[in-house]
């Protein structure tokens, strides 16, 4: 199975791209959704995120209100949410790897290039706007404050960096030209396994 890792910064298009490519019929798995497993009720990340942050956890959940305001008030708190919680998101995405039934399998993962994740893929895709787009449309979400959003971006090896180093490099301004690249990103792969 061919791995295609997909990335981008925080807001730009990741997870509406990496739909489209399942649309296409590749299987897809996203890091920022097996965190959402993770940190649910039941899930692996809870007891020992309660253990570290009691504060976060309500309903016997981890509450991302709550931890944000954690991560704001406290500078060693997200390398130590990540301590927990990355080890688990690579035994989740072991799983769905052994399971996964198609040619490609795509990875929606936010911070490939910065965790080092790359090395174990056979390509990347790179999503990506300008700055300024890309302010606008996470602020619309009204998820996140403006202090948020520069604090986690701030973290974030840069869009252009990150371009740069992928092996395809989408635009997501558009969702149709977007879907177009997406089709030519898979012709391309498809062509180079039948060369394989
Ligand atoms: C910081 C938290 C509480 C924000 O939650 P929220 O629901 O508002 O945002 P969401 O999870 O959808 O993340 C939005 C985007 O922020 C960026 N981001 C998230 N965590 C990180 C991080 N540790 N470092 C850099 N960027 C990050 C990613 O681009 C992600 O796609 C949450 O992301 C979290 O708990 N992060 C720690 C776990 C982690 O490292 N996840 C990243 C993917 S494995
Ligand atoms: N090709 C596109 N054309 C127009 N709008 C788009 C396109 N791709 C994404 N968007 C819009 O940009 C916003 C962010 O997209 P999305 O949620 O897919 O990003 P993300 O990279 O997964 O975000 P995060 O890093 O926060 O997880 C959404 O409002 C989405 O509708």
């Amino acid at each position: 199975m061919f791995l295609l890792g997909l990335t981008g910064s925080i807001g730009m298009g990741k997870s509406t791209t990496a739909k489209m490519f399942a649309e296409e019929g590749c299987a897809v798995w996203d890091a920022d959704a097996a965190v959402h497993r993770l940190y649910g009720k039941g899930g692996a990340a809870v007891a020992p995120m309660a253990a570290e942050f009691p504060a976060a956890i309500k309903d016997g959940a981890v509450s991302r209100e709550a931890l944000k305001e954690t991560i704001a008030a406290d500078p060693t708190a997200l390398p130590r949410i990540e301590a927990i919680v990355h080890p688990l998101v690579a035994e989740d995405r072991a799983t769905f790897l052994a399971d996964a039934k198609s040619d490609i399998a795509v990875l929606d993962i936010p911070l490939l290039f910065e965790t080092g994740g790359a090395a174990a893929m056979d390509a990347v895709a790179c999503v990506t706007i300008p700055d300024d787009v890309q302010r606008d449309r996470v602020l619309a979400r009204g998820t996140m404050t403006e202090a948020q959003f520069d604090a986690i971006r701030a973290k974030q090896m840069p869009a252009e960096e990150k371009c740069a180093r992928a092996d395809y490099v989408i635009e997501t301004d558009m969702l149709d030209h977007a879907r177009a690249q997406v089709r030519a990103v898979i012709r391309d792969i498809r062509e180079k396994l039948r060369h394989a």
